[in-house]
């Protein structure tokens, strides 16, 4: 080995730092399983630093020997027992002649141990395990060829009350370096004036991530028994989903929250830096472990209980917090959400007095409740981060009745006065972590529709309690853009895209994973054509546009035919009375057994908006570039004015109630007389005056007789067949179609049920918002009819 000295600069972004608890080390065996990992993980060994913990049942041991000394009893017994065991590690674990020099070693340390226990100076008895860890590992690492040595924490590490010393730990290391494996040794550190100190509970691994930030680790193993963190004590809940990533955020609550697997102060180290943060296990080191990521979404889901907790309450804190406590006390403290202008934490009834002593010292009167609880937290994932408990969840606590409840959006906890039962802990757990599976959606079309689709989309994404609405593609006519970047405006996402390449779509499309679904929000006919396809690549369709739906009758059916064979859904509700739920009342009608005799009625936004404000005191074109602005009309205006808008809206219901029509089956009296069109909207506009006198004598002689202009559509069905037309026509103020507000659409059903007094549905029949809002509540009926457990969006 060169004894060249190294700064900690020289590993800066590479070094690995891996941490080796006690059970870990619990026996010659551990030592050797820990030896190969070691040998597999740190190929470039100047470059890594182990952290170590007593071997097994040592601290237990010491601290025994500590309370006989206090107490004054003989301390032989214990200490033979310890001698005993540590020797008999070191002699099943080392060779000659590694095994004689660690011996010898270990007899100085052991020869120390009464005067030391005796003068109660516990951190320096207690640490005898560590070091005993640090020298056996790092001999048998040499004898494994490895360039090993140890190194005592207490060379460097300076710890003030709770305070590390960064500036002087990291020069006291600095001092130190050098290249090869270091094994350092965990929990102990020294106090300013030099004297040993124990860093509490857990402290090897918080030794492993402040070593980690002192020599700015690119990565931090911890390895323990567990290969992840789990959404519960899988113990007590053998469903309990093992999370092979969680995010930081979700990792701090969760020790918050007693976590056994990492602790606040584990963490704090390396808040805010770029030093990775890995979990995994030593009995099973073949498995990836749970990495704890700084960036990711807060996914996982999570279920603790903790027992016989007590209720604390503070008017004033004077600057404490519950992090504060929590860290004096090595007890998890919980501040839970306010309900009222006291501060109320929640704490292990066993440590209830000491927290009152202590807050005390600091001028903060606190009381605690007699009562005793057992409490239920739940750290909820991003889907669900909201004021109210999903359904599910409500009904569940409901039933089990909880003494009291606080939650905020990342947090439910529920106090009980008595420990739930096993059974209900599950069914708890279950309704708290069962798996949400994600839809994947491909939305084509950012105009009108579709840009305040996208707009509404983060709330549907909140409230949607039974899926996770994931954004995955989104395209137009020119551009397409894979896992669009949420933080940024959609016109400049849109320009970050690639241009349109309908066969390069297909195939990104066909690799997504679990359900995905085409909201098509375009007005495009050679899109819709293109349905066969996107069904290939496995997508369920939402339609707003209505050329799928009034395809001719073969290939509508055939598109029909084939998401039944691939058991797909298609919900088109908006094509005909925007968000109004005619579709479904009509379906709703039908599997109930009624029969539909008559739709007739009001059925386009755009007409019923122009003919309610017209009054002939400006033209009809003006106006109708002012319901364009509203959003109401098609992307071609001249597609409301012509009655194919209608036409095609009475096609859709039609096909709804199960008749087998086409487009031109229904008789079409357009508004716009077809030469007046003009080839292009621009051909339109110039002669649109032609128009606007045509519209202004239609008024006029509506208005001599005392009525009014509606723009109208009707289906019958008879004995002889169907009969379907749109047209203009004239109604007195009495009738039902003239007291409407602009942009009302009115359906009038008139069923076997429905004889004397028609089913009427009305409301705004166009518009942004109420179009973009039924097509997610397509998209909600969508996730009601995907079956949760068929899909699996477990985190792995
Ligand atoms: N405005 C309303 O009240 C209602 C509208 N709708 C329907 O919503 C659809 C969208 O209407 P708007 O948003 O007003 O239209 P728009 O003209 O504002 O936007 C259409 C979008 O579709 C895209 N597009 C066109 N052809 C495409 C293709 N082949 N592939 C991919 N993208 C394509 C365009 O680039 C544009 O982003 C239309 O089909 C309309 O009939 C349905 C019910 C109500
Ligand atoms: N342009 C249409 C929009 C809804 O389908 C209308 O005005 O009704």
């Amino acid at each position: 080995m060169t004894t060249q000295a190294l700064t900690t600069a020289h590993w800066a972004g590479l070094a690995q730092v891996h941490k080796f608890g006690g059970t870990s080390l619990a026996d010659a065996g551990r030592f050797r399983a820990v030896a190969a990992i070691v040998q597999q993980h740190c190929a470039t060994p100047e470059q890594c630093w182990l952290v170590v913990s007593a071997p097994g049942k040592t601290t237990d041991q010491l601290c025994q020997l500590l309370d006989m000394a206090a107490r004054g009893e003989a301390l032989e017994p214990v200490l033979a027992e310890v001698q005993h065991s540590l020797t008999t590690l070191v002699q099943q674990s080392l060779t000659e002649p590694e095994q004689s020099d660690v011996l010898a070693q270990l007899q100085q340390w052991l020869a120390l141990l009464p005067e030391l226990a005796q003068a109660g100076r516990a951190a320096d008895v207690l640490a005898l395990g560590e070091s005993v860890s640090a020298l056996l590992l790092s001999r048998l690492l040499r004898q494994l060829g490895l360039a090993a040595d140890w190194l005592d924490s207490r060379q460097f590490l300076t710890v003030d009350g709770q305070q590390v010393r960064w500036d002087q730990s990291e020069q006291d290391l600095q001092a130190l370096c050098q290249p090869g494996i270091r094994v350092v040794t965990g929990f102990i550190g020294r106090d300013l004036a030099g004297n040993s100190l124990t860093l509490g509970r857990n402290g090897s691994d918080y030794s492993a991530t402040i070593l980690g930030r002192l020599v700015q680790a690119e990565q931090v193993t911890i390895w323990t028994d567990v290969d992840a963190i789990y959404s519960g004590d899988p113990r007590r809940l053998p469903a309990a989903v093992p999370y092979q990533q969680v995010s930081w955020r979700q990792a701090c609550l969760l020790a918050e929250l007693g976590n056994p697997v990492l602790h606040a102060r584990t963490l704090s180290p390396l808040h805010n830096s770029q030093t990775k943060l890995l979990v995994r296990s030593s009995f099973e080191p073949e498995r990836s472990g749970c990495h704890i990521l700084p960036d990711a979404d807060c996914l996982a889901s999570f279920v603790t209980d903790l027992h016989d907790m007590v209720l604390l309450s503070m008017h004033q804190l004077h600057g404490l917090n519950a992090s504060w406590l929590a860290n004096a006390l090595h007890q998890p403290v919980i501040a839970l959400p306010q309900s009222c202008d006291a501060h109320v934490w929640l704490l292990p009834a066993r440590v209830a007095d000491e927290a009152v002593q202590l807050l005390a010292r600091h001028q903060v009167h606190a009381v605690h409740d007699t009562s005793r609880y057992y409490a239920v937290a739940w750290l909820k994932p991003a889907q669900v981060q909201q004021a109210d408990l999903p359904a599910d969840v409500a009904a569940c606590v409901k039933r089990l009745a909880p003494a009291h409840r606080y939650q905020n959006h990342e947090l439910a906890i529920w106090l009980f006065d008595q420990e739930l039962s096993a059974v209900n802990l599950a069914q708890l757990h279950q309704c708290c972590t069962q798996p949400r599976p994600e839809i994947q959606l491909i939305v084509a079309g950012t105009g009108n529709v579709g840009a305040e689709f996208l707009r509404l989309l983060p709330g549907h994404q909140q409230r949607c309690h039974s899926h996770a609405l994931r954004l995955a593609v989104l395209f137009n006519s020119r551009q397409m853009v894979f896992e669009p970047d949420n933080g940024l405006e959609l016109a400049q996402q849109m320009q970050q895209g690639r241009p349109l390449d309908q066969k390069a779509l297909l195939a990104e499309i066909a690799q997504l994973k679990g359900p995905k679904v085409l909201i098509d929000l375009t007005p495009s006919q050679q899109l819709a054509e293109q349905y066969p396809a996107f069904i290939e690549a496995g997508c369920h369709l939402i339609s707003a546009n209505k050329q799928g739906v009034t395809l001719p009758e073969a290939e509508y059916q055939a598109i029909l035919d084939r998401l039944d064979q691939q058991q797909l859904h298609w919900y088109s509700t908006t094509t005909a009375g925007a968000g109004l739920p005619v579709q479904r009342a009509l379906q709703e009608l039908h599997s109930a057994g009624d029969q539909v005799r008559r739709i007739s009625g009001i059925f386009s936004g755009t007409l019923s908006w122009l003919l309610c404000q017209y009054d002939g005191s400006s033209a009809f074109s003006d106006l109708l570039l002012q319901a364009r602005e509203l959003g109401y009309t098609e992307p071609d205006p001249r597609e409301d004015l012509s009655g194919r808008d209608v036409q095609r809206k009475l096609l859709v219901l039609a096909r709804t109630m199960g008749c087998s029509l086409e487009l031109d089956d229904i008789a079409l009296e357009p508004l716009l007389p077809e030469s007046l069109a003009g080839d292009s909207w621009q051909a339109f506009w110039q002669q649109r005056a032609e128009f606007d006198a045509l519209m202004q004598a239609a008024w006029q002689q509506a208005q001599q007789q005392g009525l009014q202009l509606r723009y109208v559509g009707e289906l019958s069905l008879t004995e002889a067949g169907v009969q379907a037309r749109v047209r203009l026509v004239q109604v007195p103020a009495s009738d039902p179609l003239a007291a409407i507000l602009p942009c009302d659409n009115v359906f009038v059903i008139e069923s076997d049920w429905y004889q004397e007094l028609p089913l009427v549905i009305k409301g705004p029949g166009a518009g942004r918002t109420v179009t973009a809002g039924g097509v997610h509540a397509d998209l909600a009926q969508l996730c009601q009819q995907l079956p949760a457990a068929a899909y699996s969006s477990r985190l792995s």
